[in-house]
Parts: structure tokens; sequence; C-alpha cells
């Protein structure tokens, strides 16, 4: 089990590393949330691109640190681009997020999302039933197949429901999975982080998780998965929490939580409220 001290110091340089570098996180991510991902993005220090075809996602593979992989609004073209760049990616040994939105919605959702396991992302983000419906379609140890739980892209599960799918899909890929809710749990398949914090109000306005992913993928840049994970996790809570104190309904507080991300000093980061337990 990691030691608090260690991972507190190791997300406070990871923080100031990304404040100070700037990395590019390139994104094929959805249409809904496009631009609160970009914003996030930049709002913690990072740099932000957001393509379509397949040799643009190759191109930014290249350029940037990491990439983000959201499965959100898929188009014909994303037959040939998502896999396209997750094996770029892979290929290159840069790290690359999935957030597989929407997972149970259509045929091509589903082939994508299979045909990603063989390219094992660094980070796997997503609300609680997005994380069990992954699992089990990749066939993990434990996990049952069972895409019907999916109704769209809210979750139907709590957290802790998905802590078993996580930990498998984290032993897997030998990277880090983050499940989003009101607490966070982050695992690396041998320890698991909660994160405490956030607000009511990000389960209310679209693309808080979307934007989570982007931020990641930033993260992922600069430090190992799941130190990327747990820190920007925190940065999202403690930034949920300031905004809650600024705004007390949803468009105002997607304002004030982009300033919120802006404003959180590395050493705040660090020091967001987390327990750390055993897988
Ligand atoms: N009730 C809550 N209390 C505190 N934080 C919350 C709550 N609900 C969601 N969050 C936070 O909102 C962010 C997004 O989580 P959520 O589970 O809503 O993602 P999602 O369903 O994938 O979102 P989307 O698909 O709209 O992008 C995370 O940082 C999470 O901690
Ligand atoms: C609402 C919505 N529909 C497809 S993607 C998306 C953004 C949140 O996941
Ligand atoms: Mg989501």
């Amino acid at each position: 089990m990691i030691e608090q001290k260690q991972l507190e110091a190791s997300i406070a340089k990871a923080a100031a590393d990304v404040r100070a570098n700037n990395p590019l996180a390139g994104s094929i991510t959805n249409t809904v949330t496009i631009d609160f991902v970009a914003n996030a993005q930049l709002a913690v220090g990072g740099s932000a691109a957001m393509v379509y075809l397949p040799d643009e996602g190759e191109t930014l593979v290249a350029a940037g640190g990491a990439v983000y992989l959201n499965m959100g609004t898929l188009f014909p073209i994303y037959e040939e681009t998502i896999p396209r760049t997750a094996a770029a990616a892979q290929a290159a040994g840069k790290p690359w997020v999935l957030d597989p939105v929407g997972i149970g919605i259509g045929s091509l959702r589903t082939k994508l999302l299979s045909e990603l396991k063989q390219h094992k992302p660094a980070i796997v983000r997503g609300n609680a039933s997005e994380i069990i419906a992954l699992a089990g379609l990749w066939g993990l140890e434990g996990t049952a197949d069972d895409l019907s739980r999916a109704r769209g892209v809210d979750t139907a599960d709590t957290v802790e429901a998905a802590r078993a799918a996580a930990i498998a899909l984290a032993r897997y890929t030998e990277g880090a999975v983050v499940i989003s809710g009101e607490s966070d749990l982050v695992t690396d398949g041998h320890s698991v982080v909660i994160s405490h914090g956030g607000s009511a109000l990000m389960g209310k306005v679209t693309g808080f998780g979307c934007s989570q992913g982007g931020v990641l993928a930033v993260y992922a840049t600069q430090t190992d998965p799941f130190t990327a994970a747990v820190a920007a996790v925190n940065h999202y809570n403690l930034a949920g929490v300031a905004a809650a104190a600024a705004a007390d309904a949803p468009a105002s507080f997607k304002v004030a939580f982009i300033d919120e991300l802006f404003r959180a000093t590395p050493e705040a980061v660090a020091g967001n409220s987390i327990e750390i337990q055993e897988a």
C-alpha cells in the first residue's frame, strides 16, 4: 500500500510540473462537452487540441505527452480514428486515457471498446456503471458481461459497487482506474484511494466527467498513471468545494469551477482529503 506523505509529495510535484511545463494532451472527445474539456485542461495548466481524423489523432500522439479518447458521440470516421490513435500511443509508449462514455449504446461503440482492450489505456475513467460495464465487456475475472445495465451516460450504480471492476481493470492494464461519484475511487490494482470533496452540483452539469478525463491526460504527461489519477481527482474535488462556496446553481457553478481549477495551488491539490486502503 502506498504511503500517504510520499503520495502527497508526488501529487504536489505533478501539479507544479503541469503549471511549469504547459503540457499538451490531445483529445478525441464528444461534441457535447468539447469546450469544457479544453478549458479545464487549460485552467489546470495544460494545453488542449481536439481532432476527429485518423492521421490527426496520430499527429497529436507524436506532438503531445498523452492523449484522451472519449467515446461520447461517435461518428463513422471514429471506426478508424480511435483504434489508430490508441495503437499509436501504445507504440510510442505514451499514456492514453479512456472514457467509455455511453458504453452499451449501439454496435460501433461496443466494437471499438472491445478492440481497445489490447491497447491498454494508462488510465480508465468512468462513472460506476461505465466501469462495471467495461470490465464485463473485457471479460475480466470476477466480472459479468452485462451491457444492458447501461442506460445512457449517467450512472445507475454506486462507486462502491464498481470497486471490484475497477481493481480488475487496473490489474489488467497495469495502469490506474478512476470511478467518479460522490467520493471518487482511484486504484492501481494494489492500493485504493478514496478522494473526498466536490459538490452535488457537479452531477447537474454535463461534462464534469469528460473534462476530468482531459485533465487526467494532462496530469499523465508529468507522472505515473496512479499519481496522475489521484492528483487530477483531488484537483477536481478541491475546485468543486471552492466553487460551491461561490455559486449555488449549475451554470454559475460551472464558471466558478473553471476559475477554481485555475486558482488551486499544488499544495492544496496535494492536501485534499483522501483515504488510502488496500485493494
Ligand atoms: N454528488 C457528488 N458529490 C461530489 N462530487 C460529485 C458528485 N457527483 C459527481 N461528482 C464529481 O463530478 C465529477 C464527474 O463525475 P460524474 O460521476 O458525474 O461523471 P460522469 O457521469 O462521467 O459525467 P459526464 O458524463 O457528465 O461527463 C467528478 O469529479 C465527481 O467527483
Ligand atoms: C450528454 C452526453 N451525451 C453523449 S456524451 C455526453 C456528455 C456527457 O457524458
Ligand atoms: Mg461520463
